[in-house]
């Protein structure tokens, strides 16, 4: 007669007290061979599950069995009522331990096996490795406001891929499920650590009485009885990773499978070859771990599944994580998917948006935090009316001129003709436009066929170089572009054979022949002022233009393996390596020597740099600075403070670290805002900072704003301070800034050449969703899909010539 190892009571006879049948059907589930029959079944499921390995239990009865103290919730503090129900009014299946007082997690999974799945052809894999160039970004917060929104076609593809993978997951374990999330998602040299998907750790019990953390592997071991809990994605059921590299271009990235929680040695292995999958549920029947990439690239699909009837926590639906394991991602979420199937069902009206779910009166830090966002909440709602409204309009600024993709995928562009200003003679040709890209003096367009349409100072149309040496990409070389980047004078695509055509100033980089041969594989590019740095394929880096801008890195050509990341400043590089080691080459004094503080840049995350230094933020929230000492470079007198940081904005020679506590340290010159100390004690909940060339303006969690810096480029914003209320988003010109309140008005601060006086247009200025900028004016597009501009007339803050085109979207 034995007792229970979690709740230390005797057990029923014939019970066992080790290995514990948690959730284990008694039975084999029936397999239909015909789907058809399964899924009409599917009302019905839980029927099917032999009584004697499920206890249904109705909310009542569970919760009444339950202690207080065993329901400690994620907030800590408060205990929930009920036990929390995760889809359409079921609740938890609590497993066969009805005499324990321990609150159960539940899986919704049917067959637990691993099921190796080739599902994608060559053709897949490119278009998300499209995707992938495309949209990839680090995931820094606010996630899900940061995410570039994708194209119609991409969403598409995107959706549809994964959607093949799902096919195959139920053609595999019969059993209903439809897409919850997927992410195309790179691996770095950290990987993952073992993890359920839909299910998470929570103690370890033996006779009643929690094992303490250090013994809890070691008891786990000898038979201790292993409790999960609900994780926030308990809803997902099956997961895929897909992989869409070839598994012999890369070291590591192992997707290992173990037997049970704390077990080392792995049971399975899975390095899929390019299009081949490893799906398996979310339990704990699936502990799994990616061992770290070492050496070379590895990109892979992950899909995640959920019941069809499941409603999504809405917390959940805008998730797009970063975790440490990941390098750049691309994620289709939940919200995406039902925005765009909705938007194209012709229900705009009812497309899905995030609401907050808290009470209002918890006082846990995720309740408090989770509070804190709705106003980026709101801001997503406003965000999706513009979608809606006017499908997009996005607006690109090069020194003194705007372009803006209208819905239709047409284009106007104004202000100086000396900078791009006039699309005239180009115009015919801009139709379904995808993506704008601008130097100081031109435009360049992906059209939706991938061709390219360029215009501007360089550009008269006409096919021959101009007379200062500009070259021309050949007749028949522009199809087929993917991504395009920009250094001041010179233009560089990738191609989608992985190839790079360049023109341009030919100095600047404008002409990359000599690298040609080099230039294969290209998986993004990166660019100074006048130099541009291309990732390959195997981690490697491929320069050109010029030297003393980083267009030469000759001298660490060795050093340049494993690179996962590039950042700039205005003359050099910086490229940060699966390892977490970094490699600079460029401009010596400004950011290009990175070698006093070799020895410390390891394990490092993220890079910010001002025009002339960087900062890097390491694994453990510290920051290490390099380059001009007077312009970020040297932040020894504030290192003490940079504990904790979570993101680093900058002027051109200034930094501003936002540390874990929402408070803010600045270094650098200290007119240009490197000198925070004026405003010290209103510098707290700090939720965003944004920077004209010298000076920043903090959004704090009470909606109003803090400047400081140079007082003739938004530093001072007393004049408006009483008006700075509820404010959503700021967005920045070189010197001025532009609020956009929550009602929608705008107010403006700074250089009134830059901006900074909006009086001009202050009446039309109202239901604002969004505001771009050039260097010296804004463009505030409304509600009703028109735009707005004031700032510098002749450098785009007049557009009364394209009025008629903007009235609209
Ligand atoms: O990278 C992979 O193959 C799997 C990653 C993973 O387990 C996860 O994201 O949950
Ligand atoms: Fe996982």
């Amino acid at each position: 007669h034995s007792l229970c190892l979690l709740c230390g009571r005797s057990l029923p006879v014939g019970m066992s007290d080790v290995e514990p049948p948690l959730l284990e059907p008694a039975t084999p589930e029936p397999l239909s061979s015909d789907l058809s029959d399964w899924l009409g079944k599917q009302g019905s499921k839980e029927e099917e599950v032999p009584s004697t390995a499920f206890l249904h239990q109705s909310d009542r009865e569970l919760s009444s069995e339950l202690e207080p103290e065993d329901l400690q919730s994620e907030c800590g503090s408060s205990v929930p009522s009920k036990v929390p129900c995760t889809a359409n009014g079921k609740v938890p299946i609590a497993s066969d331990f009805e005499h324990c007082p321990h609150l159960q997690s539940f899986v919704r999974c049917g067959p637990h096996h691993r099921a190796e799945l080739h599902v994608l052809g060559e053709d897949d894999i490119a278009v998300l490795k499209r995707i992938w160039r495309r949209y990839q970004d680090d995931l820094t917060e606010p996630h899900y406001e940061k995410k570039p929104e994708f194209s119609d076609r991409d969403f598409d593809d995107f959706y549809s891929i994964a959607c093949k993978v799902v096919n195959a997951m139920v053609a595999e374990y019969k059993v209903p499920m439809i897409l919850d999330q997927a992410t195309i998602s790179n691996t770095n040299h950290v990987g993952h650590p073992p993890h359920a998907d839909n299910i998470q750790f929570d103690s370890v019990w033996w006779r009643g009485k929690k094992i303490p953390k250090q013994d809890e592997v070691q008891a786990a071991r000898e038979g201790a009885y292993v409790l999960w809990r609900n994780e926030k994605t308990s809803y997902r059921s099956y997961s895929c990773s897909v992989s869409l590299c070839d598994p012999d271009g890369y070291e590591g990235g192992v997707v290992q499978f173990f037997r049970g929680f704390g077990i080392k040695e792995p049971i399975a292995r899975y390095k899929c070859k390019e299009g081949h999958g490893i799906a398996f549920c979310g339990c704990h029947r699936n502990i799994h771990a990616v061992t770290g990439v070492t050496s070379g690239f590895r990109l892979v699909l992950l899909v995640w599944t959920r019941p069809p009837e499941v409603r999504v926590p809405e917390s959940q639906a805008t998730v797009c994580y970063f975790r440490p394991g990941t390098g750049l991602g691309v994620w289709l979420t939940t919200a995406d998917i039902l925005r765009h199937l909705s938007r194209r069902a012709g229900r705009e009206g009812q497309v899905w948006l995030p609401v907050a779910e808290d009470d209002g009166v918890c006082q846990c830090e995720t309740c408090i935090s989770e509070r804190q966002k709705t106003s980026w909440k709101a801001r997503l709602q406003n965000r999706d009316r513009l979608m809606l409204h006017m499908q997009r309009v996005e607006v690109c600024g090069s020194y003194g001129a705007f372009a803006a993709i209208l819905g239709d995928g047409t284009v106007v562009a104004w202000g100086s003709h000396a900078h791009g200003g006039d699309s005239s003679v180009v115009q015919d040709r801009l139709k379904s436009v995808q993506q704008i890209q601008a130097t100081c003096f031109d435009f360049a367009a992906i059209l939706g066929d991938g061709s390219v349409v360029t215009w501007g100072d360089s550009f008269d149309g006409g096919d021959s170089c101009s007379s200062d040496g500009d070259t021309r990409p050949l007749q028949g070389e522009l199809v087929n572009v993917l991504q395009i980047q920009a250094t001041s004078s010179a233009f560089a695509a990738i191609i989608g054979d992985g190839s790079v055509v360049t023109w341009g100033m030919p100095p600047h980089g404008g002409d990359s022949r000599a690298m040609q041969v080099q230039l294969n594989n290209v998986q993004h590019i990166q660019a100074t002022n006048r130099a541009f740095a291309a990732v390959l394929g195997d981690g490697s880096v491929v320069t050109w233009g010029m030297a003393a801008f980083g267009g030469d890195s000759d001298v660490v050509w060795d050093q340049l393996r494993g690179v996962q990341a590039i950042q700039h400043t205005d003359y050099a590089f910086a490229a940060v390596r699966y390892d977490g080691s970094v490699v600079t080459w460029g401009d010596r004094f400004c950011g290009g020597d990175s070698s006093a503080v070799q020895h410390q840049l390891k394990n490092v995350q993220r890079i910010q740099a001002t025009r002339c230094a960087f900062a890097a933020i390491l694994g453990d929230g510290s920051v290490v600075t390099w380059g001009d000492d007077r312009r970020g470079g040297d932040s020894s007198a504030v290192q003490d403070q940079l504990r904790g940081v979570q993101q680093i904005q900058a002027t051109a020679c200034s930094f501003a670290a936002i540390l874990a506590d929402k408070s803010v340290v600045t270094w650098g010159m200290r007119l240009d805002g490197g000198d925070s100390s004026a405003v010290k004690d209103g510098l707290q909940n700090v939720l965003q900072v944004q920077a004209t060339s010298s000076a920043f303006a903090a959004i704090l969690c009470n909606g109003s704003v803090v400047t400081w810096g140079d007082i003739s480029s938004g530093g001072d914003s007393s004049t408006v301070q009483d008006q700075l209320n509820n404010v959503q988003h700021i967005q920045a010109t070189r010197a001025a800034f532009a609020a956009i309140l929550g009602d929608g008005a705008v107010v403006t601060w700074g250089a009134a050449p830059h901006g900074g006086d909006s009086s001009a247009v202050q009446d039309q200025l109202k239901n604002v969703q969004c505001i771009q900028a050039t260097r010296c004016a804004f463009a505030a597009i409304l509600g009703d899909g028109s735009v707005v501009t004031w700032g510098d007339d002749r450098r785009g803050g007049d557009s009364s010539a394209v009025h008629d085109y903007l009235k609209n979207g």
